[in-house]
């Protein structure tokens, strides 16, 4: 009876009705304001819900009592929830927010074009009134940041590789990914540690660098040449700056790559936060073709870039010969162009063994941001492989062998993998490695004939790959066969080229 009178006298209407007025009394004299952030947008799933959970995650793991936990597909880690309809505070520019996480359950759907979850989630977001438009947007977009940046840490990075023959996959994907795991860090890479400080500080201020980028106009993207001897670390290099900071490998292997809009297509296809690195660039393709056009006199004595341009195509098609037609022009437009800019956030690393085979349009300021030197195995170094091979660390082995080593390491100009392999041979009789370690050295450094060509100046070896990189940079003779190069069959379209290059 009482339910009934109830229903007549106050009908659902009237008591939305009411609610709602007494929502609105009370937010007048409340000093909060509320936001709902729901999982589901109308059909489509809410990213910020995803952000705030990530987000909330790594505060919740310290200071909740009772946490959801879940391991993601393809995650490396555990992820700390909050349970449901419990909250926390949280602090952000000395002003403190209050987060809810609200589960209600759905009504029974009787038909729908897409089933939605029984449990209806959502987080309620409380800000005093006068914090609003001090930190609303600025919050939301650090919490987008952070949980971008936690997701990326749980998220199991991939090893991309462009397919055979440029053919697609399943999803029309042209690249294939494996899952990567290289153990390799900068803390494992034998290497002057003065350079790495400096290598990993470069990348820090690249991956911190947006707003820099933003401001000077630059696309935000940076090129690394990786050079020296086989065996110096250079994949162990790539591997530790893609660990350092948790980007993905685009692995591409030109000879696969038939033309320059294949190369195009593939570049447009990498997501940002990535490394797409060409190894053995001077094998990969022919880049130097424009050098045997050289043998043509050019009346022209100044440094002419579009003549550059078109000695890199080659006229008669550069790489034609390796069976592709990509041409250096077409390889500087995807690290250089236009083209370059299309997603942010990448970094290309060349590497090679032969610096003195690349063209100098390659070498020449601007293009690579930094020419990284991998030398053979130095003092500095071998102590860090004594470290991971043999766990000896500094003034562990007795100050007499070290300096034995110390003498005969420059001499013996053995790269770090040769001197991994004696090193991991007897690893588990230490002092027996360090003494067969100790005669290899000296058994390379008699037989190595070079060791008369060494020269020292302030301390450090003069090298004939840096010299070889010096000549490659500076000589004036690279301009010359540029300008040669550009004059062969190409003289009719030349003011043509001019024009469009203009
Ligand atoms: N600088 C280094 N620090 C630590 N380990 C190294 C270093 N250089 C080489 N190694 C060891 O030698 C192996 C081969 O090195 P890596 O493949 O990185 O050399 P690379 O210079 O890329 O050779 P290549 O030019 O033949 O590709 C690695 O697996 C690693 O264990």
């Amino acid at each position: 009876f009482c339910q009934t009178l109830l229903q007549t006298v106050f009908p659902p209407e009237l008591r939305f009705a009411t609610v709602k007025f007494f929502n609105r009394l009370f937010n007048c004299f409340s000093s909060y304001c509320y936001f709902d952030i729901t999982e589901i947008d109308g059909v489509n799933t809410n990213e910020l819900y995803n952000a705030v959970q990530l987000y909330l995650s790594s505060s919740v793991s310290i200071t909740g009592n009772r946490l959801s936990l879940t391991r993601a597909l393809n995650s490396s880690g555990f992820t700390f929830g909050l349970a449901n309809n419990d909250s926390i505070v949280d602090t952000f520019n000395g002003v403190n927010v209050l987060w809810e996480h609200v589960v209600t359950q759905r009504q029974a759907q009787n038909f729908s074009w897409r089933p939605l979850p029984d449990e209806k989630r959502g987080f309620t977001l409380r800000i005093m009134k006068k914090d609003k438009s001090l930190i609303l947007y600025s919050y939301l977009d650090y919490i987008m940041e952070k949980a971008n940046e936690i997701r990326r840490k749980n998220q199991e990075r991939l090893l991309y590789t462009n397919s055979r023959g440029g053919s697609l996959d399943s999803r029309g994907h042209p690249w294939e990914s494996v899952p990567f795991k290289h153990p390799s860090t900068f803390d494992t890479l034998a290497m002057d540690p003065e350079r790495k400080k400096e290598i990993m500080e470069d990348l820090q201020d690249f991956a911190n660098g947006q707003s820099f980028y933003q401001k000077t106009g630059r696309a935000w993207k940076r090129g690394y040449l990786l050079y020296g001897p086989p065996g110096t670390g250079k994949s162990s290099m790539i591997a530790a700056m893609a660990n350092h900071l948790g980007y993905d490998i685009y692995d591409l292997e030109l000879t696969e790559v038939h033309n320059n809009s294949e190369l195009r297509k593939l570049l447009m296809k990498t997501s940002s936060k990535s490394i797409i690195v060409i190894e053995d660039i001077d094998c990969s393709i022919n880049l130097t073709n424009r050098k045997k056009n050289s043998n043509n006199t050019s009346s022209r004595n100044y440094y002419d870039p579009a003549a550059e341009l078109r000695g890199a195509c080659g006229g008669s098609g550069c790489g034609e010969e390796g069976g592709n037609s990509i041409t250096l022009s077409g390889l500087l437009n995807f690290t250089d162009g236009l083209w370059s800019c299309c997603g942010s956030e990448r970094i290309f690393v060349f590497t090679t063994n032969h610096i003195e085979k690349l063209d100098p349009a390659l070498l020449r300021s601007g293009r690579m941001d930094m020419h990284i030197f991998m030398n053979y195995c130095s003092f500095s170094a071998l102590k860090i492989l004594l470290r991971n091979y043999l766990g000896y660390e500094e003034g562990d082995l007795e100050v007499s062998v070290m300096k034995e080593l110390e003498q005969v390491i420059d001499k013996a100009r053995m790269t770090p993998a040769d001197i991994s392999e004696v090193l991991i041979k007897s690893r588990r009789f230490k002092e027996k490695a360090v003494k067969e370690l100790l005669e290899t050295l000296k058994l390379a450094a008699e037989r190595n004939p070079k060791n008369g060509l060494l020269r020292r100046t302030n301390g450090e070896v003069d090298d004939e790959e840096e010299e070889q990189e010096k000549r490659a940079l500076e000589s004036p003779k690279e301009e010359s066969e540029i300008e040669d190069s550009c004059s062969k069959g190409d003289e009719e379209g030349e003011e043509e080229e001019e024009e469009k290059i203009k």
